[in-house]
């Protein structure tokens, strides 16, 4: 993370309970350094009481708060959870940057981590869903950082509630139609109920994960070295099944940003292996695009 001292610290301010104890402390680290940044997702009819609650809170604690107003529908396909936080992030990124800030806090905190773990489980998904969220990552030029992570939601909000600091509480946190409010609402407090320890635990597991998962990018970045981008066929099949399967999925998620399903990448590795003849042809659908066989390597184009 940049020097704080340096440049002002942004925090992604919702108004919630987890951005305002984000704000109040960071205000209390960097007196006169933070500003606030808010966005407008232009979706629920909740967004402009946010909006308010974000500006009062920013005027009666001295602190700049700047809004970026949105309309974040979704994409035919797309979920309305995921547009609105793409939308959002690059909200964030463009703000900070117009505004000189070295940082962007947000305000994700250990129980936020241990329910991205069980919805990840729910899915089915591999290491990098498993692995949570960093506690410090880059989008669009800007570094993001969650200091909360190691700090359960209920210490957050007996916090403000101490320092008798007003926030909004979103109404949709608790709709039983998202999964993750399900998870909240039921799974956790029962996992709770036997395993006191539950917010370490899980986040001990997650970061087993993630350094294993470190190992596995590591490995197919050598192996990428050895293929080529895009991977020639021929060195491919050199590698065994589960080094193939581990480029391949590195190969399509950090060159080309999509992330294939298991049947998709199994189908992958068959028609690869079969590939052995001068005119066997090769094309699969992988998520938005297509992998095809270009002369001796492999190709991906999006779809349009
Ligand atoms: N509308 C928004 N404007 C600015 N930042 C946001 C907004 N919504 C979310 N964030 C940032 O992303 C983090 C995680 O978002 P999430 O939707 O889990 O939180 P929330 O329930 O909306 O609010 P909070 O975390 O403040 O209680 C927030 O803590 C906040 O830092």
């Amino acid at each position: 993370m940049p020097d704080p001292l340096a440049a002002p610290v942004a925090v992604a301010f919702s108004a919630g309970a987890d951005s305002t104890a984000l704000l109040l402390a960071a205000h209390t680290l960097w007196p006169g350094q933070v500003l606030a940044l808010h966005v407008h997702h232009g979706l629920q009819a909740a967004a402009d009481d946010f909006e308010a609650m974000a500006l009062l809170t920013g005027r009666a604690l001295g602190i700049p708060v700047h809004v970026c107003r949105l309309d974040a529908r979704a994409q035919p396909g797309q979920s309305p959870e995921d547009a609105a936080r793409q939308y959002r992030y690059r909200a964030l990124a463009d703000m900070a940057r117009q505004r000189g800030a070295g940082c962007v806090l947000l305000g994700q905190h250990a129980d936020d981590q241990a329910e991205t773990l069980m919805l990840a489980l729910a899915r089915g998904a591999g290491l990098p869903g498993l692995a949570g969220m960093p506690e410090r990552f880059e989008r669009h030029g800007v570094v993001f950082g969650r200091p909360w992570l190691g700090v359960s939601s209920a210490s957050l909000r007996a916090w403000l509630v101490a320092r008798r600091q007003a926030f909004a509480d979103d109404p949709s946190n608790a709709d039983p139609r998202f999964t993750r409010n399900r998870i909240r609402a039921h799974l956790l407090p029962a996992w709770a109920q036997d395993f006191p320890a539950w917010r370490e635990t899980l986040a001990r597991s997650m970061r087993h994960i993630a350094q294993a998962q470190g190992l596995l990018d590591e490995l197919a970045a050598e192996d990428l070295q050895g293929t080529g981008v895009p991977p020639a066929i021929g060195a491919l099949q050199a590698l065994s099944r589960p080094r193939q399967a581990n480029l391949l999925r590195h190969w399509l998620r950090r060159h080309e940003a999509v992330a294939p399903s298991e049947v998709q990448l199994d189908a992958l590795l068959l028609q690869i292996d079969a590939c052995r003849t001068r005119g066997h042809r090769i094309h699969l659908k992988v998520a938005d695009g297509q992998v095809q066989r270009d002369g001796d390597r492999l190709r991906f184009d999006r779809s349009v």
